[in-house]
């Protein structure tokens, strides 16, 4: 390997196969929404199989992320990044392809197996090849690109409006090929790295750091608003956008399929430019908490416009697009400041833990308060509940992310680095 692609374009050639292999598995996450009404009219699923669809992603993971840190320790963020991308491959091929529900539901387990593990092992293989500077900065630009995967997703009734004609499965089998060009650039990086190992140009890797459960109690007050505002903000946004939402455009708002999955996308697209944005006028500024604080407050008031306002679609879509944009570019960085350097994997590893399970419980609990109230395009006002609850969610993180302002993140104390 030459030592000029070694030194300067190694790195940023690494960051653009860990960011397409994101592209395809946030693609292959945000399948299921664009299908949902689909699969009630032809399979007769119910909203709670629908829901159960996401959930199964998450529920797994609130044991498995802590497995999957250790393996990327054990076996090192390449083989892992392959491995599970992989996984990923294989659950989608089997979503796609199964005859009943059981079937779907396995492949969708699959998906999150491998999934959550490759967002782990992708973080860790950009810290290990930017380890010099421009992790952040690499890490947001990666995470954009994950954005660009979900809003083709939402985009892919228009794109691909021959697959959709045809019924639920041509648009699964598109996701399926988005996990196998994911698992094609996962591959390369792996074999880039294999190359840049054997000659000696490879990543340092760094010293594994060990979930360690004793860290816990050193954690302060502002570390704990941070995870409850992590678990009910990504319960509401996920379990909303990515399952219920364009299935809820059409039936409430008489919204056509293509029309519903473009006006979700929206909220991806803006991400894609706004977070790398946000992140960096953060840090130009010096200032995390309040921006936090006013991404979280915009949630409920985007669930309350849409669900209590005659107020067009764009509205609440624009105040959703800014929340999305604004609390992942925040959370992360604030993350690494509420807590001491050397405990920053227990704490990212124990708030995905505790945002998987309450991303998986919010799709199950948002399914059965649809069925138990008869949602569908004759009911429109049986979504209410559904909408009640993601709206309470909301505002009780809101909440969390005030108290989180005024407790710890006032200018004297963002002044300062916290040591954790
Ligand atoms: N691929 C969608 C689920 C991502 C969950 C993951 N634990 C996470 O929080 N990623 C950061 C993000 O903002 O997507």
């Amino acid at each position: 390997m030459n030592d000029k692609l070694s030194s300067r374009a190694l790195p940023w050639l690494v960051c653009a196969l860990v960011a397409a292999a994101l592209y395809g598995n946030y693609y292959v996450y945000d399948s299921i929404g664009p299908v949902a009404d689909a699969l009630q009219r032809q399979r007769g699923f119910s909203d709670t199989q629908v829901g159960l669809l996401n959930a199964i992603y998450n529920l797994p993971n609130v044991v498995l992320i802590l497995l999957g840190g250790m393996l990327v320790d054990r076996f090192g963020a390449a083989r892992v990044t392959l491995w599970t991308a992989a996984v990923c491959l294989a659950g989608a091929v089997l979503t796609a392809l199964s005859p009943d529900f059981f079937g779907m539901a396995a492949g969708r387990l699959l998906f999150g197996i491998g999934a959550e593990t490759f967002s782990i092992a992708t973080l860790a293989v950009l810290a290990q090849y930017f380890v010099g500077g421009n992790v952040a900065f690499a890490m947001g630009l990666a995470l954009s690109i994950g954005r660009l995967g979900s809003f083709s997703s939402d985009m892919s009734p228009t794109w691909f409006a021959a697959a959709y004609a045809q019924g639920w499965q041509p648009p699964l089998l598109i996701a399926a090929g988005m996990a196998a060009t994911s698992f094609g650039a996962a591959l390369l990086y792996w074999w880039l790295d294999r190359r840049a190992a054997s000659s000696g140009k490879g990543p340092a890797v760094p010293q594994a750091q060990p979930f360690v459960l004793r860290d816990l109690l050193h954690f302060g007050k502002a570390y704990w608003y941070l995870l409850t505002l992590c678990v009910l903000w990504y319960s509401v946004i996920l379990a909303f956008r990515s399952t219920f939402s364009i299935k809820y455009f059409q039936h409430v708002h008489g919204l056509d399929l293509a029309t519903a999955g473009a006006m979700n996308s929206y909220v991806f697209l803006a991400a894609v430019f706004a977070t790398p944005a946000f992140g960096w006028l953060c840090d130009r500024i010096g200032r995390y908490a309040p921006f936090l604080a006013f991404g979280a407050v915009l949630l409920p008031v985007a669930m309350a416009v849409m669900t209590l306002t005659s107020a067009s679609l764009w509205v609440s879509t624009a105040l959703i697009g800014v929340s999305f944009s604004l609390v992942p570019a925040v959370m992360w960085p604030l993350a690494s400041k509420l807590v001491a350097p050397a405990r920053f994997g227990t704490a990212i590893g124990l708030m995905w833990v505790a945002q998987n399970a309450g991303i998986g419980a919010a799709n199950l609990v948002a399914g059965w308060l649809n069925d138990r109230a008869g949602a569908s395009a004759q009911n429109p006002a049986g979504y209410e509940p559904m909408m009640l609850f993601f709206g309470l969610a909301g505002v009780v993180g809101a909440a969390f992310a005030l108290m989180l302002w005024f407790t710890a993140g006032r200018r004297a104390h963002e002044a300062v680095t916290h040591r954790g």
